[in-house]
């Protein structure tokens, strides 16, 4: 296990497709305000799966929310794609978010008027780029809901809703995707599956993809584990070297069957 916190291994940009230096945000409440970030240095590698972990409360979703350009920070700096956010107006923020980031929540967040294909292909239309049907028919394939396209949100699972979004999310052919608490909604058969799609879009796409979750089990599907406490990152594991990680504790039933 590595613990880094060395600033200018993770200075913005260089190798780095994301990066925050030194982010602080406060949420002003009345007088008060919550330092919801307290100087968070990060950088993430191109093509690796990233899991942002820790308690209720420790920053996971402020954090995602900086980066991507949904919020802004109170002090710091962010960069994504060499591009810095800090000081962008509003109107160039939204542009950075529609060309360069994809988001995979955990309530899905589809159009329910439309059937699963219009959805996936809605945000390249929307910007005016052509859809890339190989890349649609890969996506489909892969995500097996190609017998689903013509369904509306309401007439599929958690699962496929879920899986219509990664495709919708992965099409764009974002910089970087965010997924926030992707299997919070989903029974553990589904939600091991969307991961597991997570993680063959970094492996065979070279996706990048920053992952929030507070669930150990869905973390150990990623190459690295930021964990975050009171607005601090306080370990940093790369997955890929340390032993195995946290796995569920072995039940009697599950010892039972490896036997
Ligand atoms: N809009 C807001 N206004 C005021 N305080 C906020 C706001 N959003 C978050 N906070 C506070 O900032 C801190 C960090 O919140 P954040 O949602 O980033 O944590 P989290 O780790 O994602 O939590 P959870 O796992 O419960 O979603 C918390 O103390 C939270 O109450």
């Amino acid at each position: 296990m590595t613990t880094t916190q060395a600033p200018d291994m993770y200075a913005a940009g260089g190798e780095h497709i994301a990066a925050a230096v030194d982010l602080v945000k406060v949420y002003r409440q009345g007088q008060a305000g919550v330092r919801a970030l307290d100087g968070v240095t990060v950088g993430f590698a191109q093509a690796r799966f990233t899991a942002i972990s820790g308690p209720s409360g420790s920053g996971k979703s402020t954090l995602m929310h900086c980066l991507a350009g949904l919020d802004s920070a109170t002090s710091g700096q962010v960069t994504l794609d060499n591009t810095e956010l800090t000081g962008l107006s509003d109107r160039e923020l939204t542009r950075v978010r529609r060309d360069k980031v994809g988001f995979v929540f955990q309530s899905f967040n589809l159009l329910p008027q439309l059937t699963a294909l219009e959805n996936i292909v809605l945000p390249v239309t929307l910007s005016g780029r052509h859809v890339d049907n190989d890349l649609l028919d890969h996506l489909v394939g892969v995500l097996g809901i190609g017998d689903r396209m013509s369904h509306r949100p309401a007439e599929l699972s958690g699962g496929q809703q879920q899986r219509v979004a990664l495709a919708r999310a992965l099409l764009a052919r974002p910089v970087v995707l965010f997924a926030d608490e992707p299997t919070g909604n989903l029974d553990s058969q589904s939600g091991a599956e969307v991961l597991d799609l997570l993680r063959r879009s970094v492996r065979d796409l070279g996706q990048t993809v920053v992952m929030v979750t507070h669930d150990p089990q869905a973390a150990a599907y990623a190459d690295r584990v930021l964990f975050l406490a009171d607005g601090r990152v306080v370990d940093d594991v790369d997955a890929t070297q340390a032993p195995k990680a946290p796995q569920a504790p072995q039940t009697e039933e599950s010892a039972g069957r490896a036997r």
